[in-house]
């Protein structure tokens, strides 16, 4: 079992601030007891949808129930993910046995990180949602030191991370995911929620290969909407601007009203991703990313198809009300493009999900379908191996140590006992010229690279000695910046693994 307090510590480090963009209208919170009541919420009207109504929420009773229980009733198996301010583990509650994901947030951090209503209007949202493609929210609880939601675990990772596996999702896979996260779409549009940060860090998958939409911090609901949410909640999302710079509409660069249609620029985004690699408006600079989202300025790699750039282009429309699926056609009309032709939409759920892509070199994970239940099966047994590890970021490094393929010259510039968390030729950036090296994360810690090209004891350490002096700066998916109080150092990495050298960095601060 993983001490608690080893747990948390990671809490406190934003894992993707540079391209998360918050201009939240500076409402701060009286007390950071947010699963409390006071959250009261009337009983609603039913609303449309596949995913049925939203649960009547009368006499303040969230369908999600605050438990009263502690973080010992779990035994906590993988980090499943880390967001700006919270941390996603694996449990298992060992009463009955059930399987979550526990998101674990501090509350000092949250509250100085002034996200005490995200994580409240987060908490309130997904209680009144009910949608197979949306995260299920389960039950609360909280400590003097920290907030816990409980959800259904997505045990295949994020969309993002199959993108990055396969280096382009098969077309027929794209419109598979397309069309479920089309589906969740319709319903939260449905029922007056605009996400503002529909990504492929933020679709999960379920052990399964059926994708969830997740994280609803950000959200802001429409003035129909039949969403409940207490007042002071409501004035928090109205003056606010959320989303990410890569995924973010030219209207609301331009400070136009917010939409549905702002979810619907993020969704062609996602598809031109999953199917090039890439998101389409990349920059060195948000600056220059800004520049050419307002300049509609994209260019359709040969291999995509006629109908994935026609329903790209029609997504990325510059007028939000001529959008696809927001204009007078609603989704119906985005559901009937040819792109997808063949798509089955009323038993999407019923249907075989495309093959998720598991991490390289995972001996235990290999080879194994996970639409056979194996990838579940190993999920649960990860906890037998959590429980005979030392620390969270011991875990942490687990999941990322395979991100990307090891080399056995670089053991021998390790030290005894050391190992290799993370390694991947890359671009060191200079003024004005760049060279290629190998960069090497181990679990010392110690952050060093070398040139492969010259001998190996020429290696040049970053980081070593203070293990808190670093902060990795990312800027894009492929270029990101190591800062420490002696210098700063800027990489690319072509594979796009920035945010994973982020996280592995992350992983192994503050335990
Ligand atoms: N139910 C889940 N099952 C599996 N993994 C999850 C689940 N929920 C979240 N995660 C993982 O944890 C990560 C962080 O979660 P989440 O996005 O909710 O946190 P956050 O603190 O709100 O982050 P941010 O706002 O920076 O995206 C996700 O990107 C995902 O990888």
């Amino acid at each position: 079992m993983l001490s608690l307090s080893l747990s948390l510590s990671l809490v406190s480090h934003t894992s993707r601030p540079q391209i998360k963009m918050t201009l939240v209208n500076g409402c701060r919170e009286e007390s950071t007891n947010v699963f409390e009541a006071g959250l009261r919420a009337p009983s609603r009207r039913s609303v449309s949808g596949s995913g049925g109504a939203p649960p009547r929420m009368s006499n303040l009773n969230f369908r999600a129930p605050q438990e009263n229980f502690t973080i010992d009733d779990f035994e906590l198996g993988q980090v499943l993910g880390v967001g700006s301010f919270s941390k996603v583990v694996k449990v298992k509650k060992k009463d009955t046995g059930h399987v979550y994901a526990l998101k674990i947030m501090d509350k000092d951090f949250i509250t100085k990180q002034d996200k005490v209503a995200h994580v409240k209007r987060e908490r309130i949202v997904l209680d009144q949602l009910t949608h197979p493609g949306i995260i299920q929210l389960l039950f609360t609880f909280q400590d003097s030191h920290c907030l816990y939601m409980a959800f259904e675990a997505c045990e295949g990772g994020e969309l993002f991370d199959q993108i990055s596996r396969k280096g382009r999702v098969p077309e027929s896979d794209a419109r598979f995911y397309m069309a479920e996260i089309i589906e969740a779409m319709e319903y939260m549009h449905g029922v007056g929620l605009i996400h503002r940060d529909i990504k492929p860090e933020n679709l999960l998958l379920t052990a399964d290969g059926h994708v969830k939409v997740a994280d609803f911090g950000s959200i802001k609901i429409i003035e129909s909407t039949q969403i409940k949410l207490p007042p002071l909640a409501i004035s928090e999302t109205t003056a606010s601007f959320e989303g990410t710079a890569a995924y973010v509409a030219p209207e609301v660069l331009n400070a136009s009203r917010t939409t549905t249609s702002n979810d619907l620029w993020a969704l062609g985004c996602t598809l031109y991703q999953m199917l090039s690699g890439v998101s389409p408006f990349q920059g060195p600079s948000e600056w220059l990313m800004f520049k050419r989202i307002k300049a509609r300025d994209i260019k359709f790699p040969d291999y995509f198809s006629d109908e994935s750039i026609d329903l790209i282009d029609k997504l990325l429309d510059l007028d939000p009300e001529r959008r696809l699926g927001a204009g007078p056609g609603g989704y119906p009309a985005l559901k009937m493009h040819p792109f997808f032709k063949g798509i089955a939409w009323e038993n999407l759920r019923e249907q075989t999900a495309p093959k998720i892509a598991l991490e390289a070199n995972d001996s235990t994970r290999e080879g194994k379908n996970s639409s056979d239940g194996n990838l579940h099966q190993n999920a649960i047994q990860d906890f037998g191996n959590a429980s005979a590890s030392s620390s969270v970021s011991d875990l942490c490094a687990i999941k990322l140590a395979s991100v990307d393929s090891f080399d056995s010259r670089w053991k021998e510039l390790l030290e005894p006992g050391e190992s290799i968390i993370l390694a991947s030729k890359i671009k060191k950036l200079r003024l004005l010229t760049s060279k290629k090296v190998q960069l090497i994360l181990t679990n010392r810690p110690r952050l060093f690279y070398v040139d492969p090209s010259k001998s190996m004891e020429n290696m040049k350490i970053l980081w070593s000695d203070n293990p808190n002096d670093i902060t990795i700066q990312v800027l894009n998916s492929s270029h990101f910046k190591v800062c420490t109080s002696m210098k700063v150092s800027s990489f690319e990495d072509k594979k796009q693994l920035a945010w994973h050298w982020k996280k592995a960095v992350e992983g192994l601060l503050f335990h």
